[in-house]
């Protein structure tokens, strides 16, 4: 078959158990993100290869705005700064240059958002076992289940597709769906915090 043939017949065949699956999760997590980023509280995101482009892309979008203007939030990649990424793989070993981090900067209530494909990563398994020790929530986006990272954190968004690029992509499209719910439940808690300070 055709590339671009096989590709979007991919991508479409998994398109209506994902709406399913997203529509169920999405929503919840970006109502909880929105709480807790829009008191002061911290998202961590991280992956490997094309997710670690995919966490950089989620923080940029909180930190920075999606589409309309409002506050900046607390979201930091794992994965960008490559004098940590050395020295962490030199010094402890590539499984722990997420698991570190995760230590460094997770507070309680945090949250932490894994992405893999394959759901198999070992640096990603060891950075949930970490978050937990460290009291911070884990959420997951994979492709199919079951896998070791959806065994590790508090949810998974599981991608139903055996091909890791449909996978990936159906990532993209939960990054951006979970900002906009973020952006979604963002004015009623900041109303609610304002209301709160005033008494
Ligand atoms: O982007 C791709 C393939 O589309 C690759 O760079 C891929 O992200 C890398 O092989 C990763 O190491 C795969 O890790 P994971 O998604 O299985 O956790």
């Amino acid at each position: 078959m055709d590339p671009l043939d096989a590709h979007l017949s991919g991508l479409q065949a998994a398109l209506p158990e994902f709406r399913t699956l997203a529509s169920a999760t999405l929503p919840r997590w970006g109502e909880r993100l929105a709480r807790h980023l829009g008191t002061g509280g911290r998202l961590l995101v991280a992956g490997n290869g094309g997710s670690a482009a995919e966490a950089q892309h989620l923080a940029a979008e909180l930190v920075g705005r999606l589409r309309d203007e409002r506050q900046p939030l607390s979201a930091i990649a794992l994965t960008p700064d490559s004098s940590a990424i050395t020295a962490i793989s030199n010094d402890y070993g590539y499984e722990e240059v997420f698991a570190r981090q995760v230590r460094a900067h997770g507070r309680p209530g945090d949250v932490l958002i894994l992405m893999s494909t394959s759901g198999r990563s070992p640096n990603l398994v060891k950075a949930a076992h970490a978050a937990r020790e460290a009291g911070v929530r884990t959420w997951a986006m994979t492709g199919q289940q079951p896998n070791p990272l959806s065994r590790a954190c508090d949810e998974t968004l599981a991608c139903p597709s055996p091909d890791s690029q449909v996978v990936q992509e159906l990532h993209l499209v939960s990054v951006h769906l979970l900002c906009e719910y973020v952006d979604l439940a963002l004015p009623t808690v900041v109303d609610a915090l304002e209301e709160a300070l005033a008494r």
